[in-house]
C-alpha cells in the first residue's frame, strides 16, 4: 500500500454566488473553476517526491485535499491506506503538513504552540521530541518567546515544527523555503533528509528547482491542474534534455505535448 495514493482526483471550485441582477438576467450559471483534473499518482513509503508547477497549477489545492481541508469533487485520496474522507482521523494522523501561508496564534509561546498541537493528537508527554525538533530547526533559544515576537522566517520554522510533533510517516511541505534565509534552508533540508533516511515519506512543492533537483527522487509536474510529467528526476532530465531541472521544467511547461510523453 503506497504512502500516498491519488486516483482520478478532480476539484472544481464552486462559483461565487450570483448577484440578483445576474439571476434575473436569465444567463446560465457559471460552471465553477476546475483547479485539478483527473490526477492519479502513487508515492511509495520512503520516497522524496517533488510536486512542481507554475503559480495556479493546482499544487496547494491537491495538498488541501490530501490534508482534508478541501474535498475532491471526484476521485479518491488515501494516506497510508486511509481514505481522507471515510477514514479522516487515521489519514490525518498519518500526515504532517507544512502550509504555505503563515498562520499562528499570537497568544502562545513557541513551546505552548507545539504542546497544543501535540494535544490535538492525544500526545501528553511530548517534550523530549519537541526539544529535539526545536534544536534541529534552530529554535531552542526561542522556545519561550511569544509567537508574535518572532521574525517571519522563525514563524515558518514553527510551522515546520508543528507539522512534525506527532512524528507523521508522511510529511508534506508546501513551499517551505519561500522567503527564508540560507541558514534555515540548510538546516531544514538536513533535518528533512534525516527524517527521509529514517523512513518518512516526503512530498515537497517548491519553486526553487535546484532544491527539487538535489532532493527529489521522483517528480510530478502539474500544468493547468493536470499531470504534465511524472518520472524520476534523472529520467526526466535524460528524456527532455537541458542543463538542469529548470530547463526541463521550462521545456515541459512550454510544450503542447504533455502527459504520456513525459510519464513513466
Ligand atoms: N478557494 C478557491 N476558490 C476558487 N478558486 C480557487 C480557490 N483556491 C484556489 N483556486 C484557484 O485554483 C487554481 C489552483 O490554485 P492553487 O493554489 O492550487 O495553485 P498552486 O499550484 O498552489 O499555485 P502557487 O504556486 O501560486 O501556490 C488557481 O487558479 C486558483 O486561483
Amino acid at each position: 500500500m503506497p504512502a500516498l495514493s491519488l486516483e482520478h482526483v478532480s476539484k472544481i471550485y464552486s462559483p461565487a454566488p450570483r448577484s440578483l441582477r445576474e439571476r434575473l438576467s436569465g444567463k446560465p450559471a457559471h460552471p465553477g473553476f476546475q483547479a485539478v483534473q483527473d490526477v492519479s499518482l502513487a508515492v511509495e513509503h520512503g520516497e522524496f517526491f517533488g510536486l512542481l508547477g507554475p503559480n495556479g497549477a493546482g499544487k496547494t489545492t491537491l495538498i488541501s485535499m490530501m490534508a482534508g481541508l478541501a474535498r475532491a469533487s471526484s476521485g479518491r485520496i488515501r494516506i497510508c491506506g486511509y481514505d481522507v474522507v471515510d477514514d479522516f482521523r487515521a489519514a490525518r494522523r498519518s500526515l504532517g503538513v507544512v502550509p504555505q501561508e503563515i498562520v499562528y496564534d499570537p497568544f502562545f509561546t513557541v513551546r505552548e504552540t507545539l504542546r497544543i498541537q501535540s494535544g490535538y493528537f492525544g500526545l501528553k508527554r511530548n517534550d523530549d521530541w519537541i526539544d529535539e525538533i526545536l534544536a534541529n530547526l534552530g529554535l531552542s533559544d526561542k522556545a519561550d518567546a511569544n509567537m508574535r515576537a518572532l521574525s517571519g522566517g522563525m514563524k515558518r520554522r514553527v510551522l515546520v515544527a508543528q507539522a512534525l510533533v506527532h512524528r507523521p510517516p508522511v510529511i508534506i511541505l508546501d513551499e517551505p523555503t519561500a522567503g527564508v534565509d540560507v541558514d534555515l534552508r540548510r538546516m531544514l533540508w538536513t533535518f528533512i533528509s534525516r527524517l527521509n533516511a529514517e523512513g518518512h515519506t516526503i512530498l515537497l512543492t517548491t519553486h526553487y528547482l535546484e532544491e527539487a533537483e538535489a532532493l527529489c527522487g521522483r517528480i510530478a509536474m502539474l500544468k493547468n491542474g493536470r499531470i504534465a510529467a511524472l518520472d524520476t528526476t534523472q529520467a526526466l532530465m535524460a528524456r527532455v534534455g537541458g542543463a538542469d531541472l529548470e530547463d526541463v521544467f521550462v521545456r515541459i511547461m512550454h510544450t503542447e505535448a504533455v502527459g504520456e510523453e513525459f510519464t513513466a
